[in-house]
């Protein structure tokens, strides 16, 4: 077990993760300058299988869900490992174990999902019936919702491997990521980024239009519930406003969960004291069908039930 004044973190060792682990622990050793913070990378599910889709990885592995990348870490966790699991916070699912809580987010990054193409223009220059890779479940309905011509396949690796992909493959008209994942990595998002096979352009997609996931671009701290040390580490660095709009967005999540999978956008913005908040659902299966949609706004300090309202609004 630890001492009092030491803190174990621990993180995924993908690039990304270790960038928002550093960004903790910066923030952790400014609010506590005498604490020993050190850190410990763990390997999860979704690290070591690149080689199919996270749906069939999380199937094959017994792992529901989202869970593929926090498992391990909830495992170091659980055995006192680790005393804080940095996470981001859309790939944990939005109901935890007894023994877990999420005490904190960092500020947000960029919420939108940028697609990445071999020419500048974005959506509006995207070819008729152009090919676009994502392998996310989300991305690929939210975009045949406002383009059907457009034929959506699967994609796995990280960034720079998906880029590259793009730039190399001559079938291959676009990608889909997340606007968070490339800022982090010091990635030039909104422009031009280059490269082995040549030069590549990201454009935004407006996030009121093309609805981001639930807690996209947030990064979240997760400790062992009851521990008052971690608990105190972790919740002197949250950041309230991200931390509302979060809660509203995965009791959305949550609302809608209820068993089977489907495919959820949310976004959630402030207008002085009011959260405004927008929610796409598309139904299961191949067909784009016709999503359910509503737009609601409420006040800021009640995020769950103005989620709660998005909820039932929905048609
Ligand atoms: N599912 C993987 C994942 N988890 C978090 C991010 C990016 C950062 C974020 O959205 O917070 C990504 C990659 C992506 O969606 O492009």
């Amino acid at each position: 077990m630890s001492t009092p004044n030491k803190l174990v973190v621990g993180t995924r060792g993908s690039a990304l993760a270790l960038v928002q682990a550093e960004m903790t622990e910066g923030l952790l050793r400014e609010a506590f300058p005498e604490a020993e913070i050190i850190r410990k990378v763990i390997t999860t599910t979704g690290d070591r299988r690149t080689d199919v889709s996270l749906a069939d990885v999380a199937k094959e592995e017994g792992v529901f869900d989202k869970g593929v990348f926090i498992k391990e870490l909830e495992v170091a966790l659980e055995q006192g490992e680790i005393d804080i699991a940095v996470h981001s916070l859309k790939d944990v699912p939005t109901v935890l174990e007894d023994q877990f809580e999420i005490v904190s987010v960092l500020e947000r990054a960029p919420v939108s999902d940028i697609l990445i193409t071999k020419g500048e223009g974005g959506l509006d220059a995207l070819p008729q019936g152009a090919k676009v890779a994502s392998s996310s479940c989300r991305r690929q309905k939210m975009l045949r919702h406002l383009r059907p011509d457009v034929e959506m396949v699967d994609i796995r690796g990280n960034v720079p491997t998906r880029l590259r992909k793009l730039a190399e493959d001559p079938e291959l008209d676009g990608i889909l990521l997340a606007e968070a994942g490339l800022v982090r990595l010091g990635y030039n998002a909104t422009g031009e980024m280059s490269t082995e096979a040549g030069p590549v352009y990201g454009a935004t997609l407006d996030a009121e239009t093309f609805l981001p996931a639930a807690g996209q671009g947030a990064v979240a701290i997760e400790i062992r519930k009851g521990d008052s040390k971690a608990a105190e580490f972790a919740k002197a660095i949250n950041h309230a406003p991200t931390m509302t709009r979060i809660q509203a967005e995965r009791e959305f999540l949550r609302l809608l969960d209820g068993g089977c999978h489907t495919p959820v956008g949310v976004s959630t913005q402030f207008f002085g004291d009011s959260l405004l908040m927008e929610g796409i659902v598309f139904p299961e299966g191949e067909a784009i069908g016709d999503p359910l949609e509503a737009e609601v706004s409420g006040p800021a300090s009640e995020p769950l039930k103005v989620a709660g309202n998005l909820f039932r609004s929905l048609s």
